[in-house]
This record gives C-alpha cells, structure tokens and sequence, in this order.
C-alpha cells in the first residue's frame, strides 16, 4: 500500500484528544468545541481538560493553578546552570534558544525514558516542561535584548503572566483576554506536523523532553508555525489596501507561497481564523482593517489561480495582528505559539506512551537497481 503524498488524509492513530473536521470547519478538544472553549474559559482550564480529560471544578481549578504555577519555577540549583547554556545560546533566535533551554533543563532535571516510567512521573514531567517554556522563551528574549530575566508573576495567571515576563509592563486585561483566546485556539490541532513528530519520538519510549523539542523543531518551519511574522511582514510590504490584489498576483508569479493562507485539512474557513479576526477587530488598530482589506484581495486571487482547491485565512494570518496588538514582538510569535502548543504535545505524548507499538512506515526506493551482493567495484 503506498501512501498519498505528505500522508494526506491517511488516519495513523486514535486518540480521544481532539480532532479537526477539515470539510466542515470545525475543531474540538476532547468533547468540547474548541472555540467555545476560548471564547469562555481559562488557559488553565483547557490546559487541565487536555491532560486529565474533564474540565476542572473550582476545588480543581484552584490545585491545578497551584501545581501548574509552582512547576513554572525553575528551582534555584538549576536556574544557574540553564541560564549558562541560554546565555551561550541568546544570539539566536529565541526560538532556537527555547528549544536548546528546553533541551537543557530535561538533561538538568535527569528524567528517564518514557517507556520505563510510571504515569504519575510522566504526568510530572509533561505538566513541569509545558509549565516551563512561558519563562524560557521570555528569558530568551531578554538575554537576545542584552537584558536579564524577568521574575514571574503567578498572580496575574498563565497568560498574564506571560505577557508580563515578556513585556515588563502590567497586562491590559484586554490583551489578557485577546491572547487567551489565541493560546486556547492553538493549544491543539489534531495530528499538525509538530504533534505528529512528538508523537513518532514518544512511540520510541524516548525521554519526554525530547519529544518536546522534537515538536519545537518541526513547528519553526514557515509551512507549519513560522508563519505569523512573515504575514505580518507582508501587512509591511503591501502598505495599503489599494496595493494587496498585484502584491498577490506577483508572489504567485514569482512562485511563492502566501504565508497564513492554505491549510491541509481545512477545505473553507478555518474557525481559528475567524474568531482571531474577531479579536483583531476588537483591538482595534490600523493593521488590523489594512489585514481584513488584504485578506479578501488573496482569497480571490488565491482562488482564481486555484480553482479546484479553497485557500482562505488560516490561524497564523490574524494570529500576527492579534499579538502585535498584544505587544509581543514580531520575533516571539512563533515561541509564543510554542507556549501553547507545548500543552497539546504533551497530551499527545502521554497518550502515545500508553501505546507500546512503534511508529515505523516504510519508504519506497527510487534509486538505481539494486541486487545482493551489488558492491561498488
Ligand atoms: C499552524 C499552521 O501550521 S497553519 C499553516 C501555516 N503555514 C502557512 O500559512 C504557509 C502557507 N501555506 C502553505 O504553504 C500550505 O497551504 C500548507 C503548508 C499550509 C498546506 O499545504 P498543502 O496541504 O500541501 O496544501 P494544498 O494541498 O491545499 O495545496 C494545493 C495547491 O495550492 C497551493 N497553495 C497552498 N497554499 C498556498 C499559499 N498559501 N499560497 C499559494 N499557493 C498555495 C499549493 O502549492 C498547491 O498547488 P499545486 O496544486 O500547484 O501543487
Ligand atoms: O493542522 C495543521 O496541519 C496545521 C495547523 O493548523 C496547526 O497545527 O494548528
């Protein structure tokens, strides 16, 4: 059996985590409609339905918060030799610097493999490196800026907690709200690039981190998560709405992709899109009316050079706009995406190590006939 090109459309697993209906637009975390659950709930909350399956009552809530808030502290024995390899690592971009960080505080934290672990150890870990990446991918930003760490403030919440370290100024709540909804919308996406690759290291029974960073690696592609920033670069480049319609046509001339638009399963609208354009709105802001005025002209020139396919918005188009409003700088966008994806990952990660099979395909060989006992000479 050969399998399509980029496995499209072929179902490799089962999972009970969640799931995209590309032909009707629509995604849900475990049994819930994932944009109601950020149009009405906490990061914390989704955070909890996605590793221990139900959304948390207050008593629930109130530990999970504690535990999740206390493992976003590096303890202090290993803050001095983290911040050494960050430090060796800050002339990157933050997000190599996270993935490095990351890489770093698992070999620090010494844990062992999945496939030797109990559940509660793993659960221990997934909830510790997720809990963890908000400061390190802050912290890269600082050390890149020649400045120092910023302390946490767990009283401001997950989110506001995040925008502070990356910030230093206190969060408006409207851009705690605007970027809850853009963290929740990107927790999890089915079996996404990165989720898969976390996936296919977590059937080897590798370390947790591992498959974290594995996940960081494939979502730095611009095709997958480093699409944000060059949208927004776009924005930049076409200036004016009057400019967007020949803009378009002169990327598909030169045989470019047009970033935040296309999506492998979405065959219309992608509800993350939408509701980020929503939130954009809301903000307020030149980028954003200049972004909805772009954002017709591509789909019509999109769907005039391909006719047999519907390419719209996808999630990273207005994702740009909505964290540029949020203040967070254009090269944090892809981290900050990381932030929330991490969450999803582990969920997977857990889910994958219950399942003892490894994940191994097979590829067809097209190279030169070959026999045994072919040798060089
Ligand atoms: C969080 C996320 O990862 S969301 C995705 C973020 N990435 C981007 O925004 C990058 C731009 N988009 C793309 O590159 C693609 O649409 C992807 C990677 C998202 C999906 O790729 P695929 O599943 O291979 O796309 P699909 O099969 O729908 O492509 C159909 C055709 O449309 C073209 N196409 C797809 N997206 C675009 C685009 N954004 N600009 C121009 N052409 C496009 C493809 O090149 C292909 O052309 P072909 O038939 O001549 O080969
Ligand atoms: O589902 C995909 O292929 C890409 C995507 O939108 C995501 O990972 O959020």
């Amino acid at each position: 059996m050969v399998a399509p090109p980029g496995l499209s459309g072929v179902i490799v697993a089962d999972t009970t985590i969640g799931d995209v209906r590309g032909e009707e637009g629509f995604f849900h975390y475990r049994q819930y409609d994932a944009t109601a659950l950020a149009r009405e709930r906490s990061f914390e909350e989704v955070w909890h339905l996605l590793i221990r399956g139900t959304l948390p009552n207050d008593t629930e809530l109130s530990a999970w918060t504690r535990l999740t808030a206390e493992a976003a502290t590096i303890p202090d024995d290993l803050a001095y030799g983290l911040l050494e390899v960050m430090h060796a690592s800050a002339g990157n971009e933050p997000l190599v610097t996270l993935r490095t960080a990351l890489s770093a505080y698992g070999a620090l934290v010494g844990d062992g493999p999945l496939w030797d672990s109990d559940e509660p150890t793993k659960e221990r870990a997934a909830i510790r490196d997720a809990a963890v990446v908000p400061w390190l991918v802050a912290t890269a930003h600082q050390l890149a800026q020649g400045a120092g760490p910023r302390a946490p403030r767990p009283e401001l919440g997950h989110v506001g907690n995040y925008l502070w370290l990356v910030t230093g100024s206190e969060p408006a709540p409207e851009h705690i709200a605007a970027l809850t909804r853009y963290l929740i919308l990107t927790i999890d996406h089915g079996f996404n690039n990165s989720t898969f690759t976390a996936r296919t290291v977590a059937s080897t029974g590798a370390d947790l981190t591992a498959c974290l960073v594995a996940g960081i690696g494939a979502l730095s592609g611009p095709l997958h998560g480093g699409a944000p920033s060059r949208a927004l670069d776009a924005l930049d480049e076409i200036g004016t709405a009057d400019r967007a319609r020949q803009w378009a046509l002169d990327q598909l001339a030169s045989g470019n992709r047009v970033m935040g638009f296309g999506h492998a399963v979405y065959r219309g609208p992608d509800p993350r899109s939408e509701l980020l354009k929503e939130t954009a709105i809301e903000l307020g802001g030149a980028s954003a009316e200049l972004a909805v005025h772009v954002e017709a002209k591509v789909v019509s020139v999109l769907a005039e050079a391909k006719p047999d396919r519907v390419l719209r918005a996808n999630v990273e188009y207005y994702a740009g706009v909505v964290m540029q409003e949020c203040g967070i700088p254009r090269e944090m966008f892809t981290p900050t995406f990381a932030c929330s994806r991490v969450v999803g990952w582990t969920a997977h990660v857990l889910e994958q190590s219950r399942d003892r099979k490894i994940i191994r395909p097979l590829s067809h060989y097209s190279g030169p006939e070959v026999g045994r006992g072919s040798s060089p000479v």
